[in-house]
């Protein structure tokens, strides 16, 4: 039966699930496969996007033919490539303005397309200003206008003394906030002490957002864990050469995470409806006691990144400061700690985001050997002697856009089941990161009423991470001369394709990226 043509809207074909459509057909586009994740089902699906509103108007979990839509309607039918919904990656830093030298708008949303991701959230330090005050909000804003080629949401920045800019910052629509209880790197961005986060507690109490925290933090003196369990607590400074990775790691140990989650933690009880939100989760030991903290009623959840799910110390070269971020990636059996973990059910890892934290190849320090160094050795700016010390070296990881191949390459490594492991992703990188920004109500799900962000992913292709797959501005990422499996043929963005993997771009008519600033509900 061809609901079209006979003007029904519940053709037999229809299943649980199934919702019904009246919308004039000439402002339709269809997407369908045999294999896609329709809220959290592994089912085929029909998908109707209204290419006027942008949003999904019908679902059927089952293929509909070409015939059932009026001549003309654009359809195509991916089997056996993947519908999934447009990934949310909610934790990007865009350095635009004042840093667009390390990633700005343009480049770093085009890398998001690239790779099947409609909507980044942009951290909010990094560019300058920093978004810890409306005004630099304001720039953000006017620096990213008419350059995105994917929606893009913005978090507000906690830094000593800027409470008094919050509650604007949320009215103006941010999508939660970040503080560092450590240097975070650039000095416009200190950390915050216990008592500013007595202070943003206090102001962001009953507000419609999300506190998140950069957690590592220096002990200032021995730390005791419960009764039985004593910290050892090494010097942020080196014991041993710099270019090793291992005295890197030493010098940023688990219990840095741990003891900035206590400190968190005990000061919780002062805004118990507030969410909060570890970011960039490293180590496998705060695990148990952010589930005990939630399990007594603390509204928390954690993310971990692509980079810790995959990569591991015991691989990192001597040198090779691609792989500096903080916190540090760790040992194998931490890694296999994190995917347990996640596996859980109800698991404290709610997301998996890329925190995207780009520079210039030369801030990377690295020597002439490892790829994406070239930058650096014409830009000389620094001395040989300091060349793959991972002390003075940015610490970030670059990989926009190549999360999903990246989470896919190794659940498949790992023999991980394929209906599953789709349905996790979407999951991990999709609905929950869309709900911990906000952003439920339009992003991160195939299902009526939704933005109808597509991603087409053939979960069966594999490509090479080189400059031309790396479409972030510095091509300088521990991902480059590796082989990912899955490669995502196209990206829809509110019922338009973006990219495809055979024909780039959509360039006419220019990026069509929305900035999303409407106030949070909740
Ligand atoms: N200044 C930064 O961008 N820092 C970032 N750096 C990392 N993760 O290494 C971060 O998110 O903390
Ligand atoms: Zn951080
Ligand atoms: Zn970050």
């Amino acid at each position: 039966m061809a609901p079209f043509a006979t003007g029904t809207t519940t053709p037999h074909s229809i299943e649980d699930g199934v919702r019904s459509f009246d919308s004039p057909p000439s402002d339709i586009t269809v997407l369908a496969s045999s294999r896609a994740v329709i809220e959290n089902r592994f089912t085929s699906a029909t998908i109707v996007i209204s290419t006027t509103t942008g949003k999904i108007i019908t679902v059927w979990h089952s293929v509909l033919p070409e015939s059932s839509f009026p001549p003309g309607t654009p359809y195509k039918d991916y089997s056996p490539c993947v519908l999934l919904p447009g990934l949310v990656d909610a934790h990007v830093h865009l350095n635009e303005p004042g840093r667009t030298e390390w990633e700005g708008f343009w480049t770093g949303t085009r890398a998001a397309a690239f790779g099947g991701v409609t909507t980044v959230v942009d951290m909010p330090l990094n560019a300058i200003p920093p978004t810890t005050t409306v005004a630099g909000l304001k720039e953000k804003v006017a620096a990213a206008q008419g350059k995105c080629w994917v929606d893009v949401g913005f978090y507000g920045g906690i830094i000593p003394g800027n409470a008094a800019e919050l509650k604007p910052l949320v009215q103006e629509g941010v999508r939660g906030f970040k503080g560092f209880l450590i240097d975070s790197g650039v000095e416009e961005f200190p950390a915050v002490s216990a008592t500013d986060i007595r202070k943003v507690f206090e102001e962001l109490q009953d507000e419609p957002t999300t506190v998140m925290f950069h957690a590592e933090m220096i002990p200032p003196v021995t730390a005791s864990v419960g009764d039985d369990v004593q910290w050892s607590l090494p010097p942020l400074a080196p014991t041993g050469p710099l270019d090793e990775y291992q005295t890197f790691l030493d010098s940023r140990p688990s219990s840095f995470e741990i003891y900035a989650i206590l400190e968190i933690l005990s000061l919780a009880h002062l805004a118990p409806n507030l969410p909060l939100h570890i970011v960039h989760l490293s180590a496998v030991e705060a695990i148990p006691m952010l589930r005990k903290a939630k399990e007594s009623g603390v509204k928390i959840t954690a993310e971990t990144c692509f980079h810790y799910l995959s990569l591991a110390a015991e691989s990192i070269k001597a040198g090779d400061t691609r792989h500096k971020c903080c916190p540090p990636i760790r040992g194998q059996s931490n890694q296999d700690g994190l995917w347990d973990e996640m596996l859980e059910n109800d698991s404290i890892i709610k997301t998996v985001v890329s925190d995207h934290s780009p520079c210039t190849p030369n801030l990377k320090l690295l020597p002439s050997h490892v790829p994406g160094a070239e930058g650096g050795s014409k830009a000389g700016c620094c001395s040989n002697t300091s060349k793959g010390d991972f002390f003075s070296a940015w610490g970030g990881i670059s990989s926009v856009g190549l999360g999903l191949s990246i989470l896919w390459t190794e659940a498949m490594r790992r023999g991980f089941k394929t209906e599953e492991t789709l349905r996790n992703i979407e999951r991990w990188c999709c609905v929950n990161t869309a709900k911990q920004v906000g952003l439920e109500h339009k992003k991160g799900e195939l299902k009526v009423g939704m933005d109808g962000d597509v991603a087409v992913f053939d979960d069966a292709a594999e490509f090479e991470v080189e400059p031309n797959t790396m479409l972030f501005r510095n091509k300088c990422s521990p991902y480059e001369g590796k082989v990912l499996r899955g490669v995502v043929r196209e990206t829809w963005l509110r019922g338009r394709r973006v990219h495809s993997r055979e024909d780039g771009f959509v360039e006419k008519g220019g990026p069509k990226g929305e900035l999303l600033l409407e106030r949070r509900k909740a």
